[in-house]
């Protein structure tokens, strides 16, 4: 079984949008554990224009499943880690300012900061996984930092899947194959939706969790707009 754990960022885009609480990102979490999703994931950006780093604190008693929290390892981002003791870190190399995660660590150029700040979450009981690229080379290098896990970057799956081309597959397949002979906890996520998730699993052994916000969200709305409009309707007799 893969766990699936539900990224919230876009709730709170949703409710920083209008500047109140609705919707509310901690009854959000609740429900979403309550529907029975394994975790949590959310990504605070240095710019707080989705999660604030005043929820991740928050998420913190309403968390039961596991929680991650995702970011580029920056000292305001460590320090929020360390407070908020989350079961699982996943560094990401974030530019600032970027639209969204667009690429994975170069896990070798990085190693001795990636070592230095994994040590740290690990001696605080934090799992670590790191973001890359479905690369066997980064896939060594992150070998070699201590990471517990990886995340793989299924940008470029999920690009070709929906062009129709599932050979996309082939190299997260060899990555996937190198991490389990290391000994590497293999997490994966970015753009998997409905569509693409089925086909992924099945050819990723020893996929552990994927963290899914973008398509889910976006996949609620639409499953549920029928129904609330027909609510309204009916509240417009
Ligand atoms: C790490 C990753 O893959 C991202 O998908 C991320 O967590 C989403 O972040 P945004 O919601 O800011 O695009
Ligand atoms: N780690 C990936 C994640 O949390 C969600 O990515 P996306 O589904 O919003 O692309």
């Amino acid at each position: 079984m893969t766990k699936l754990s539900v990224n919230i960022n876009k709730i709170a885009t949703l409710r920083n949008s209008r500047g109140g609480n609705v919707p509310d990102l901690l009854k959000v979490a609740k429900d979403i554990q309550q529907f029975g999703a394994d975790g949590i994931t959310i990504h605070p950006r240095p710019d707080e224009r989705h999660i604030r780093y005043q929820d991740a604190r928050d998420l913190k008693s309403v968390v039961y499943t596991e929680y991650n929290i995702e970011g580029n390892p920056q000292h305001n981002f460590i320090d929020l880690v360390l407070e908020c003791k989350p079961t699982q870190v996943t560094l990401v190399p974030d530019a600032i300012g970027a639209l969204t995660s667009n690429a994975g660590w170069d896990t070798i150029k990085h190693q001795s900061y990636l070592i230095e700040v994994i040590q740290e979450f690990q001696r605080n009981g934090i799992r670590t996984s790191i973001f890359v690229d479905a690369d066997e080379k980064m896939i060594e290098g992150a070998k070699a930092t201590g990471t517990e896990r990886i995340e793989l970057y299924t940008e470029s799956f999920a690009h070709e899947y929906g062009l129709g081309n599932k050979n996309g597959i082939e190299p997260y397949l060899k990555a996937a194959i190198k991490a389990n002979e290391l000994g590497l906890g293999i997490n994966a996520g970015h753009d998997l939706s409905l569509e693409n998730i089925k086909f992924f699993k099945d050819n990723i052994p020893g996929l552990l969790e994927v963290s899914i916000g973008h398509a889910l969200i976006s996949e609620s709305l639409y499953l549920g707009l029928e129904n609330v409009v027909n609510m309204y309707l009916q509240k417009l007799k």
